[in-house]
């Protein structure tokens, strides 16, 4: 089965026995989403050596999901320096797969935030530039497929700076070509757009994004209010952001008549969505979906009595597409039961359940500093795993 890496405890073949399947995101920072089903696998064949285990690496379109969507359909790794979120080169990886015609790619490779410290987070000045440039290297590989995974940005330009690195010129008041890089400070200043000389190419490309999010550009529910904080923003420049955006989302609907701002999903990543919505002719993806879909998740799970997912921090934000939710909406529909294993489990978590999460575990086991538990995240899960599998199978005997 392509993408499913079956693993008996003892290496043997599947059996029709206990049947696990792994199914984790990454864990932000500090393991990748192979790295976090590895560790879980190995907690569970502790607790039950007869156990046989299906690794299903996920992601939802945020980090990790190049590495996801390779699992599954096979491809190479190729890696191109670009622009990062504040203009320094950073070297980024993104897929093509078997098929030399689709390229994969995820926008926080070139535009995340881990690419930043905490304290060099400037959510007025990111660009999406360099994910622009990502796209353009996969046109120039002969991509006429790409998959853009949202989420994990630094940014909150709307895909200004991807759209300029593509050809679209943003012109200010005065008529002039803005000339630095896209960002949410020069959102407002935008008087007009001119896409006449964006990569042609495009034209005969299908571009699918991939979303984390179902959030819309602006408003209470938007790209500025929900994740700038976490990228850096105050109050007071949330506020700046969301109108910038609401102003660019304006501009666009003048230039091309696309309505972008209240799209489900506009506001992933940073408002990108809207941008690839705007520019790039882009269909709009739930990632979690599509990368199921692709690494035949259904499937695995049939027979299975268990499922163990996982994330680096789950909290309210979980529910809006990622990786737990979607688990446990898929595997409610085969009746098995759905555990999530988080870094940390923050406000709102527990609308998970209404999901289909059966139980949520943080996997830290003692008061523990971030970068300790971020540290040691493989042997926490390990153990957690361990636990969890321990007590199904106790519940089984009685
Ligand atoms: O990048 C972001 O803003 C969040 O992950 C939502 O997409």
């Amino acid at each position: 089965m392509s993408g499913l890496n079956n693993l008996g405890a003892n290496g043997g073949q599947p059996s029709a026995g206990f049947r696990v399947v792994v199914s984790p995101d990454s864990f932000k920072g500090s393991l990748s989403s192979v790295e976090a089903a590895e560790a879980i696998r190995s907690g569970v064949c502790r607790a039950a050596p007869d156990a046989h285990v299906t690794i299903v690496p996920m992601a939802d379109g945020g980090e990790g999901t190049v590495d996801a969507v390779l699992a599954a359909a096979g491809g190479e790794r190729v890696t191109v320096t670009v622009t990062g979120p504040l203009g320094e080169p950073v070297e980024a990886a993104y897929g093509i797969l078997s098929d030399g015609r689709t390229a994969v790619i995820e926008m926080a490779a070139a535009s995340g935030l881990p690419l930043l410290s905490a304290e060099a987070r400037d959510p007025m000045a990111a660009t999406t530039y360099g994910t622009g440039q990502l796209l353009r290297d996969a046109l120039e590989r002969g991509a006429k497929r790409i998959m853009i995974g949202l989420g994990g940005s630094a940014t909150n330009d709307g895909g200004m700076g991807m759209a300029q690195a593509l050809g679209v010129r943003f012109l200010d008041r005065t008529g002039q070509e803005m000339t630095g890089y896209g960002c949410g400070r020069l959102l407002a200043d935008i008087e007009s757009i001119d896409s006449a000389g964006i990569d042609p190419r495009l034209a005969s490309a299908e571009v699918t994004i991939l979303s984390d999010v179902t959030n819309p550009l602006c408003g209470s529910d938007g790209a500025s209010a929900v994740y700038g904080p976490q990228k850096g923003a105050t109050p007071e420049l949330v506020q700046r952001l969301d109108a910038g955006l609401a102003h660019y989302a304006a501009r666009i609907a003048a230039h091309n008549g696309r309505l972008v701002r209240d799209v489900p999903g506009a506001g992933a990543a940073g408002g990108l969505g809207a941008g690839l919505l705007a520019f790039c002719n882009a269909e709009m993806k739930p990632g979690i979906r599509v990368i199921m879909e692709l690494a035949g998740f259904e499937r695995a799970v049939e027979g299975a009595r268990l499922v163990i997912t996982g994330e680096g921090r789950t909290d309210g934000q979980t529910a809006f597409g990622k990786v737990p939710a979607g688990i446990a909406d898929a595997a409610r529909r085969t009746g098995v039961p759905v555990v999530c294993l988080s870094g940390g489990l923050g406000e709102g978590s527990d609308v998970l359940y209404e999901h289909g999460i059966a139980a949520l575990f943080s996997i830290a086991n003692r008061p523990m500093a971030l970068d300790e538990a971020m540290r040691d995240a493989g042997t926490l899960l390990a153990e957690a795993a361990e636990n969890i599998v321990r007590l199904y199978r106790a519940g089984m005997r009685s």
